[in-house]
């Protein structure tokens, strides 16, 4: 089983990473369901209390709790999907790393998306929202908000880095092929690697 896990910090391409997957046939699992099914549980509603349930889960189970109770679901996707590669969605910290490498062992392969914060904010200014001061402002905040709980950390950890600075097309051409191949086999992909590049590097 090839278990994919993505991180990157917002807007960076996750969301297109599992559209990529879903188009390919790869189920997609994202650990913020997880959160979201906890707060339907405790009679909650997710779009207002998602983060604070998420803390919640941490200080009543353990800070890879979202990891843990993502593991079955990743199982499940993996027995139900058409291939025996399921990508997941949502890592933020490096002990749910360490959930996921004990869990899959060599089947799990980290990939790191990422973007420069210009490019990250003026494409999540396209995805919805205007490109206001205080959007740049909010996109600080959730960067730094994302970087404490141990996202810039599990970041310096992947095995596969992908950057997310050319066309859509290009990005998504560089996921199917991670996907493709997944575990160690994605590893001579170099980081950032150009796709022009004859190999004539010294
Ligand atoms: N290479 C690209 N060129 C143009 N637009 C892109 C590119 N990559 C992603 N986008 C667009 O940028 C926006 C942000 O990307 P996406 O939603 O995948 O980010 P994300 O990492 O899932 O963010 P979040 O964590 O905030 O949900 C989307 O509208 C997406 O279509």
């Amino acid at each position: 089983m090839n278990v994919i896990g993505t991180v990157g910090l917002p807007g960076s391409g996750k969301g297109e990473a599992a559209n990529v997957a879903e188009a390919a046939g790869v189920p997609v699992v994202v650990m913020g369901d997880v959160i979201r099914e906890e707060c339907r549980a405790r009679g909650l509603d997710p779009a207002e209390h998602h983060g604070r349930i998420a803390g919640v889960l941490r200080e009543e189970e353990g800070d890879d709790a979202i990891a843990a109770r993502t593991i079955p679901r990743i199982r499940e996707a993996a027995e139900e999907g058409e291939t025996d590669t399921v990508l997941v969605d949502g890592l933020r910290s490096t002990v749910e790393l360490e959930r996921f490498r004990e869990a899959f062992g060599d089947g799990f392969t980290l990939v790191a998306i990422h973007a420069p914060f210009e490019l990250r904010a003026e494409r999540l200014g396209e995805r919805g929202r205007d490109d206001s001061d205080s959007d740049l402002e909010a996109l600080r905040e959730r960067d730094e908000r994302e970087i404490a709980l141990g996202l810039g950390e599990t970041l310096d950890h992947a095995d596969v880095e992908i950057d997310n600075t050319g066309t859509l097309e290009a990005f998504r051409e560089r996921v199917r092929k991670v996907l493709a191949v997944g575990g160690d086999a994605a590893a001579p992909a170099a980081p950032d690697a150009d796709p022009e590049s004859d190999g004539g590097r010294p």
